[in-house]
């Protein structure tokens, strides 16, 4: 059967699945199976698939019509123009945590300098970073050895050589350590937010996702532990849910913080917040 035909028809069975991006599901799919790319896809799309093709491309659609992430499924996410391999340890890499890695990169006007991504799963933050400012030095670090070999895996992948990644509870394997900068997307959402049974989520790890305190615990920990591993002048660049602003502002601001703002993602919500140590 035709290329084009196999994912005209999986589009539709995921789109009754309830896959809010059934037909991009089915593109990337497909284009694992042949390996190839979108553009490929669209231009050949007359030719015909093998039948061992066809059968690995109907698994696939049909471990995604039961819910499972495309990421998982392809074993890779883009993220800021990389291709990051991506497994069940941690979250995959979101295009909102795009903002975040643009304000840090934008904050990065020296040459060269440290940057600190606390719980960098996949890597994605810390390699993005690494990969626009080759003359700093980035140290990702995560709970999960799982995570931390991942990370180690792309950016290997990616032969991106200015990144470190260790084992470590946040700063528990820091202790001295000092950095120009220091990032995170941490563990953000409240533990009976109904979004956690819904998409993409329900398959990724709850330790990557769920914080105490309505979620605040972790952002709140990091606001407040921060300080004692930044140089002078340095910049803490936070993630955090939309409703969550505010919060971790005011946290900024009790922990001494100055030059405190909140950066909107491409949806328009306030979705990552910085704050600046005194130079
Ligand atoms: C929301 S995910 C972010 C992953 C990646 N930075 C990204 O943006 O795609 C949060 C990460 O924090 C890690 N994490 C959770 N608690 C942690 C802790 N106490 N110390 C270090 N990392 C932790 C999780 O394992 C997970 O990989």
């Amino acid at each position: 059967m035709r290329l084009d035909v196999l994912v005209s028809r999986a589009a539709s069975r995921l789109q009754d699945a309830g896959s809010p991006s059934a037909r991009l599901d089915a593109e990337v799919l497909m284009c694992h199976v042949m390996e190839v790319d979108r553009t490929w896809l669209y231009t050949w799309g007359d030719r015909l698939a093998e039948p061992f093709q066809r059968a690995r491309f109907e698994a696939l659609v049909a471990a995604r019509a039961s819910g499972q992430p495309v990421a998982y499924l392809t074993g890779e996410r883009e993220f800021w123009g990389l291709g990051l391999a991506t497994d069940a340890s941690t979250l995959i890499p979101r295009p909102d945590t795009e903002t975040l890695v643009a304000a840090a990169i934008e904050r990065a006007a020296q040459p060269h300098g440290r940057l600190l991504d606390l719980g960098t799963g996949s890597g994605a933050i810390a390699l993005a970073f690494a990969s626009e400012r080759p003359g700093w030095g980035v140290v990702g670090v995560d709970r999960a050895p799982a995570a931390v070999a991942l990370a180690q895996r792309n950016a290997e992948r990616l032969a991106i050589t200015n990144v470190a990644f260790h084992e470590s509870d946040w700063f528990a394997a820091l202790a001295g350590e000092r950095f120009q900068m220091i990032v995170s997307n941490p563990p953000y959402i409240a533990e009976h937010d109904p979004h956690l049974t819904m998409g993409d989520v329900r398959f990724e790890p709850r330790s990557a996702l769920v914080a105490a305190d309505e979620g605040l615990a972790d952002l709140c920990h990091l606001v407040s532990e921060s300080r004692g591993h930044l140089a002078a002048g340095g910049w803490l660049l936070l993630e955090h849910g939309y409703q969550q602003a505010a919060a971790v502002r005011e946290a900024l601001h009790r922990a001494g913080f100055g030059e405190i703002s909140s950066i909107t993602d491409l949806g328009g919500h306030e979705r990552v917040s910085v704050g600046r140590i005194a130079g």
